[in-house]
């Protein structure tokens, strides 16, 4: 029953509603083009690391309605035969755009952009979201994490706390893209090739009932030894004993360090770390694990905690501070027309038109000046000075000269078809810090980040303030009911 290889039904069932309605209707090839982009950056950060790439090529590669599909929209008795044979035939025939994973990315942008006929773009739209939305908000809180440590080891411990085991897993390979260094989620390794690392945990000494005795055992059958120094004392019992049985075995299990789960962090750690440089040990590392993230390691470091590599779970992988990323899904153009969807709340209209994102460098510098929007067609290196303004307040611009503009949104699927080679995990955790590495840090600080131009071409700002006048006026002169 659990065993289920198609995921065209990991959708929302009003989807395939809309799509019997389009297809009875005879409008579902329309041309339509979507875009999925978020409206806030999640952790009020700067940025956020996009990932989800690899997993969404692989649920839409050979996408289909497989027979058992079938049969179960059958037997919910709300369609007619013809349209399951429709649902049958469906294959995938849209085009495809994404920004690559790894690409730092702001909120407005689209991410992902299916142009193609109406059923592909509809029956898409969940799918999508739920791989990007949990991934760019995993990798970006790692982004945060490694932000604070200045380069020391970062491991990802969690998989017991994760929202199950998709998340555990894709979220472990989102949070390495994003800055972590290992993960203790073995499949995860096996996968994705992602280093495996560990300590290991309580239940070894409460095994043995004593620190010494499990450091023993545990010494005698490993290399690389790292001891939680934590079960029953930490300065009295655990540490003595680890630096004991360091002692004992010598070169033989070459000692890594000790690691701490509990208690003052702070002053644990620096009274461990005298006592390991007086036996001797001052290689060896002190590790942390205990509810961790950015907030509590800058804490720790401003107390001058004396830890080396930090095991973070929960609030990693559970996103435990933003939940959701809250990426949407629009449509900005049917049938060749710019369209549009209006709200009160001026963050909630979205900007009609197949778009390009353009990524404004400084010459010079090498770094970012900021985003520019254009329709899909337009190419602002045709220009000599590009003039960018704040979108909400066009008062807010610049002149910028001696730049380059680099299309973030790349093809994908063209036509149905597959025309992107899955670059390896190592290359997009390197794609991720390099185009980190062209943000200014002021873009990058934890807390009240300045926040990083995502202007529009003055086409695309001049059409989007049209098409909202001239929908206006419409609803305006309609008849009274
Ligand atoms: N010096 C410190 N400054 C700020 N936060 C700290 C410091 N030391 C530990 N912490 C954090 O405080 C929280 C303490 O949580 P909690 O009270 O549950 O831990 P504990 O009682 O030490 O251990 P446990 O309940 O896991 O046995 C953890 O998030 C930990 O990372
Ligand atoms: O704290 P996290 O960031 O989620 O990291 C993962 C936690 O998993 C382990 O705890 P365990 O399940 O043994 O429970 P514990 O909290 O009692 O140590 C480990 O000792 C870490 O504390
Ligand atoms: O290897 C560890 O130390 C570890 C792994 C998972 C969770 N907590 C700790």
């Amino acid at each position: 029953m659990y065993t289920d290889d198609s995921l065209v039904l990991h959708t929302d069932a009003y989807q395939i509603n809309m799509i019997y309605t389009y297809w009875k209707q005879g409008i579902d090839q329309k041309p339509v083009v979507f875009e999925a982009y978020f409206r806030n950056m999640p952790f009020d950060n700067g940025y956020v690391i996009f990932t989800g790439l690899e997993r969404m090529v692989k649920a839409l590669e050979g996408l289909h309605f497989s027979q058992d599909d079938l049969d179960y929209l059958r037997s919910l008795n709300l369609y007619e035969e013809d349209f399951l044979t429709y649902l049958k035939n469906w294959q995938l025939t849209a085009t495809i755009r994404a920004a690559y994973e790894g690409e730092v990315m702001f909120n407005h942008e689209p991410i992902v952009q299916v142009d193609g006929p109406l059923v592909d773009a509809q029956l898409l739209e969940t799918l999508i979201l739920n791989i990007i939305n949990f991934q760019t908000l995993i990798s970006t809180k790692a982004a945060r994490i490694a932000s604070v440590t200045n380069g020391q080891p970062l491991l990802e411990f969690g998989t017991r706390r994760a929202q199950e085991l998709d998340a555990a897993l894709w979220g472990t390979r989102a949070a390495f893209i994003g800055g972590f260094d290992a993960t203790s989620n073995v499949r995860a390794g096996k996968l994705f090739h992602i280093p495996i690392s560990g300590t290991h945990a309580h239940a070894l000494v409460q095994a043995y009932q004593s620190d010494y005795e499990a450091f023993k055992a545990y010494a005698s059958t490993h290399h690389d030894v790292v001891f939680l120094v934590d079960t029953f004392d930490t300065l009295k019992s655990g540490v003595p004993n680890a630096i004991k049985v360091a002692k004992e075995f010598g070169d033989k299990i070459n000692f890594q360090g000790v690691r701490i789960d509990s208690g003052d962090m702070a002053y644990l750690s620096k009274k461990v770390r005298a006592m390991l440089d007086e036996a001797g040990f001052t290689d060896a590392k002190i590790y942390a694990s205990n509810d961790l993230d950015e907030n509590t390691i800058l804490n720790l470091k401003i107390q001058g905690a004396k830890i080396d590599v930090w095991g973070i779970g929960t609030k990693l992988i559970t996103a435990y501070d933003q939940p959701a990323l809250g990426a949407v899904y629009k449509m900005v153009s049917i049938d060749g027309q710019d369209t549009i969807k209006l709200s009160n709340n001026v963050a909630k209209i979205s900007t009609p038109g197949k778009k390009q994102i353009w990524r404004i460098t400084d010459k010079k510098d090498g770094k970012s000046e900021g985003d520019y929007l254009t329709y899909a067609d337009e190419n602002p290196n045709d220009l000599q000075s590009l003039h960018m303004f704040d979108p909400n307040h066009p008062v807010i611009s610049k002149e910028v000269t001696d730049f380059v503009a680099t299309p973030i949104l790349h093809d994908i699927f063209v036509a149905g078809q597959l025309v992107y080679d899955l670059p390896d995990i190592f290359a997009i955790k390197d794609y991720a810090k390099n185009s980190l590495a062209n943000l200014w840090d002021e873009y990058k600080r934890i807390l009240n980040p300045e926040t990083y131009p995502v202007d529009l071409s003055q086409s695309l700002y001049d059409a989007k303030t049209k098409l909202i006048h001239d929908i206006r006026q419409d609803i305006k002169e309609m008849p009274k009911q």
